[in-house]
């Protein structure tokens, strides 16, 4: 398998070397130059599958020819043994026609684990391979940070730097990020939002000689990689329910995009989806975008779902590819306009093959608040607020024929303050996760400045490179 940009302007590359760049060269995305393709006849051999022999069934195409069978095969066992769920994603019935898809059984309680826990193992069997080390640098709204530091602390190849907005996430998250006590892991507190975070690390991906000089690579959704491991769940979910003989839709709380594009991708590869729900929160970029289709940046909202509060969704960049007819010059167009003006208009055509497969909705946070008490009175299932914003819009628009799969991203232990707020539990950690509160914060503040941004993690990887002598 072949990986081409969004930009039509970065090499082409195999596997192993789209995992370490993150950002194509040019600024854009990559994707699989095509997608690979599962028959009706295959996806129902996909059936009693365990999640990693599922995973490692619709990955294989993907990865083959660069990651030896054997290895890949271990590297996804040892990622999903992290689970505390012994179906890894499981499913729970809300109503009638109406699943949760549990995404929150990994170590730091959310989505992000699902594909970090593998990324990072990939990432170390590659740097391996080659002898080589790397610096990783990630924006966070909360959830990717703490997940991205768990999967890769300890790990000798790599030194991690996780930008954060300062003050703008929950306790619990920030905890995740700043309790770390493995050497290779950096939090820093940027004076921003999470935008800020994204501009500055992609800052750091096109300022080549930086780059470079640390060997810079990626753990966000921007990294092909990411969104490859998120397609697996769409299919387990929807095997369970009797696909490819009963079509399902999801609908996914959608943030930079990238969970519901692998949901997309889950489509490419035939798995029969009715529709694609996008809720968003107050930020309700992307609803607007399908309603008006122009997408304008506003100033981001601070909600009770803060791993939502996000106006640049790098991933809908994949899906303007795809709606372009994978015209990379309209792309490249689109992305001028939005760092010139703040906005682009997406033409007739590509819009109306984005509304051909995608729906989308907002739910303010009053909404939220009232599903969260509605749910838990009517099922007594407690939500996080993320995947509240997600059954708001579900129920909305779901037909009474298609089930409908909600993507549930977060374990509400996550966001005590707000789930207790709506509904008057508060939800504990799990026991391993107990003390959490108690630990120590190592942390360092800077403001959004790319400059004293690039000296910061030069100087520190610099150090970790002359400790390790490579
Ligand atoms: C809990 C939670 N839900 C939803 C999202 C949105 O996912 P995405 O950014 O892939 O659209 C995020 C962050 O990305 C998150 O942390
Ligand atoms: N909500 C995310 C934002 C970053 O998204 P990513 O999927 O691109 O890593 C977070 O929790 O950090």
């Amino acid at each position: 398998m072949r990986y081409v940009s969004t930009r039509g302007g970065a090499p082409e590359l195999g596997f192993r070397d789209v995992l370490l760049a993150g950002l194509a060269r040019d600024g854009g995305l990559y994707v699989p130059a095509e997608w690979p393709s599962f028959s009706a006849d295959e996806i129902r051999a996909l059936r009693g599958l365990t999640y990693p022999d599922l995973a490692i069934r619709l990955l294989t195409p993907f990865v083959a020819g660069e990651i030896e069978e054997a290895a890949f095969a271990a590297i996804v066992r040892e990622a999903y043994a992290t689970f505390r769920h012994d179906a890894v994603c499981p499913l729970v019935q809300t109503a009638p026609n109406e699943f949760v898809l549990e995404l929150f059984h990994g170590p730091t309680l959310a989505f992000k684990d699902v594909a970090m826990q593998l990324l990072a193992r990939l990432m170390d069997h590659v740097l391996a391979e080659r002898g080589q080390r790397a610096t990783i640098a990630g924006a966070t709204s909360g959830d990717t940070g703490g997940a991205a530091i768990d999967a890769f602390a300890g790990r000798d190849r790599t030194d991690i730097f996780i930008l954060f907005p300062h003050g703008k996430v929950s306790p619990v998250q920030q905890r995740q990020m700043t309790t770390s006590t493995a050497t290779n892991v950096h939090a820093i507190a940027v004076e921003g939002n999470f935008d800020d975070c994204q501009d500055l690390v992609k800052g750091m991906f096109n300022h080549h000689a930086f780059r470079d000089g640390v060997h810079l690579s990626g753990v966000n959704s921007i990294n092909w990689a990411r969104i490859m491991a998120q397609i697996v769940y769409y299919f387990s979910s929807a095997v369970s329910l009797g696909a490819p003989d009963r079509p399902v839709s999801f609908t996914v709380p959608t943030g930079n995009f990238g969970d519901i594009f692998a949901a997309y991708a889950a489509k490419r590869m035939g798995l029969p989806v009715e529709r694609l729900v996008i809720a968003t929160n107050d930020n309700d970029i992307l609803a607007r975008t399908l309603a008006t289709g122009t997408y304008e940046t506003r100033g981001v909202v601070e909600t009770t779902s803060p791993s939502m509060d996000i106006q640049v969704s790098s991933n809908f960049e994949r899906l303007l590819f795809e709606a372009y007819g994978r015209d990379a010059e309209s792309v490249v167009r689109l992305m001028q306009s939005l760092r010139q003006s703040g906005s682009f208009t997406i033409a007739h055509g590509p819009l109306q093959a984005i509304r051909a497969e995608f729906d989308a909705g907002r739910s303010s946070m009053e909404e939220t608040a009232a599903t969260i008490r509605s749910v838990l009175a009517g099922s007594g299932y407690l939500l996080d607020p993320h995947t509240a914003t997600a059954i708001k819009v579900a129920r909305e628009k779901a037909d009474a024929s298609t089930p409908m799969i909600v993507l549930s991203t977060a374990h509400p232990a996550k966001f005590p303050a707000a789930v207790e707020a709506a509904s008057g539990i508060t939800p504990a950690l799990p026991a391993w996760l107990g003390d959490l509160m108690e630990r120590s914060e190592n942390y360092t503040v800077l403001p959004s400045d790319p400059k004293m941004l690039e000296d910061h993690i030069s100087r520190r990887s610099r150090a970790a490179r002359e400790r390790s002598g490579s």
